[in-house]
């Protein structure tokens, strides 16, 4: 049975230094749940926390019903693997992956087993009398991710794994991750700063900011209904538009453009705001925030415009399908509203949290 971690009111800190102040997340049984945030957010302190490797200052972690906060990292039956493999040196691939069942005191013919089977999963069966010096990066990361598959362990935890590796063993390494985590169904966690990783890994994400969450959801949910500016910026690229409101009337400042949100729940009386437009959710029209374009990459599936507008310089992105746009051609925008989100100046999305538009 996948196990469900639940982190209630979690503190931590480091000397006088208060990283984690009250953090409250619960970790469903068998889900990929990621931390995802800026570099020293507390992402990694979070993970250790629940790996036993850092004190808790207060609140809870448990697992299932179980309080873990005092129990040592061996004792809390979890796989680890880290940025840098930390894979043993001194021994091979199998004599690696079958350390921790050594330490275990399991035997032959079991023991054999279970590296073998574990050393199909992760692709490297060639490999297996191998010494890791002798292995690329990918291979090690391999090796690393056996060895933490291969206890059958109640929890996995990844520490940004696929950071030292190149974009395309990046890619291959993370379906790999999820289709062995999938298959297993063990409850995982893991830490990354790439926002397209944790959007194509996860079942949820969990956004982190200054040792808070700032909002858990599934990946669409993250990118299309941002709960703050913060999360909307965070998560890809973004223009940023002020707006006046009134009532459910939007009216982009500086230009005579505005538009109707059904959807906004304005019970504050907000007047100023922050519209938010990925670069894709522009379209080119007959009428809307006029530009000219001053720039043009073309990308392959899609091409890049940058547009000097009486508002600033705007990015849009279109199908390479499309009618491509020249450079000194004056052009108008319009924005879907069914799609883009307005923010209360504060950085709250006032937008209707519902189905993804
Ligand atoms: N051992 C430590 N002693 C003191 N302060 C620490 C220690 N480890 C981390 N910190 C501080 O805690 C904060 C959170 O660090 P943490 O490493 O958890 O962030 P992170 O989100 O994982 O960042 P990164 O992606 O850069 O690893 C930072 O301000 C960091 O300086």
């Amino acid at each position: 049975m996948s196990i469900t971690i639940n982190i209630e009111h979690a503190k931590k800190a480091y000397g006088k230094n208060v990283v984690i102040e009250n953090l409250s997340a619960q970790v469903k049984p068998g889900e990929f749940f990621t931390l995802l945030g800026p570099s020293g957010c507390g992402k990694t302190t979070l993970l250790r926390m629940i790996a036993g490797f850092n004190t808790i200052e207060g609140g809870e972690i448990k697992f299932d019903d179980r309080v873990i906060n005092n129990l040592p990292p061996h004792k809390r039956n979890i796989g680890m693997v880290f940025q840098n493999y930390a894979v043993f040196p001194h021994m091979s691939t199998r004599e690696n992956i079958a350390f921790g069942l050594k330490e275990r005191k399991v035997r032959e013919p079991e023991l054999s087993n279970r590296v073998n089977e574990v050393l199909d999963k992760v692709q490297i069966r060639e490999l297996a009398e191998r010494m890791p010096s002798n292995m690329s990066g990918g291979q090690q990361q391999r090796i690393a991710l056996a060895r933490a598959m291969v206890i059958n362990p109640d929890v996995l935890l990844f520490d940004e794994p696929l950071s030292n590796l190149d974009a395309k063993l990046r890619v291959e390494m993370r379906s790999i991750i999820r289709h062995i985590q999938q298959q297993a169904g063990i409850t995982t966690i893991y830490v990354t700063h790439d926002q397209e990783e944790a959007l194509a890994i996860s079942d949820r994400i969990a956004v982190m900011y200054k040792g808070e969450i700032q909002q858990i959801d599934e990946p669409v949910k993250i990118y299309r209904k941002p709960k703050n500016l913060f999360v909307a910026t965070f998560m890809g690229q973004t223009n940023i538009l002020d707006v006046d409101i009134d009532n459910q009337d939007v009216a982009i400042c500086g230009t005579n453009v505005h538009y109707h949100f059904d959807r906004i729940a304005n019970q504050n009386h907000v007047h100023k705001g922050k519209l938010v437009v990925r670069p894709n959710d522009f379209t080119f029209a007959d009428q809307g925030i006029e530009g000219t374009v001053v720039d043009r990459i073309f990308f392959g599936t899609i091409t890049t415009y940058t547009l000097n507008t009486k508002i600033g310089e705007l990015v849009v992105t279109r199908d390479v399908n499309e009618h491509m746009k020249e450079i000194g051609e004056v052009v108008h925008l319009d924005i879907p509203v069914n799609v883009v989100n307005v923010f209360e100046a504060e950085g709250h999305n006032l937008s209707i949290m519902g189905d993804v538009g």
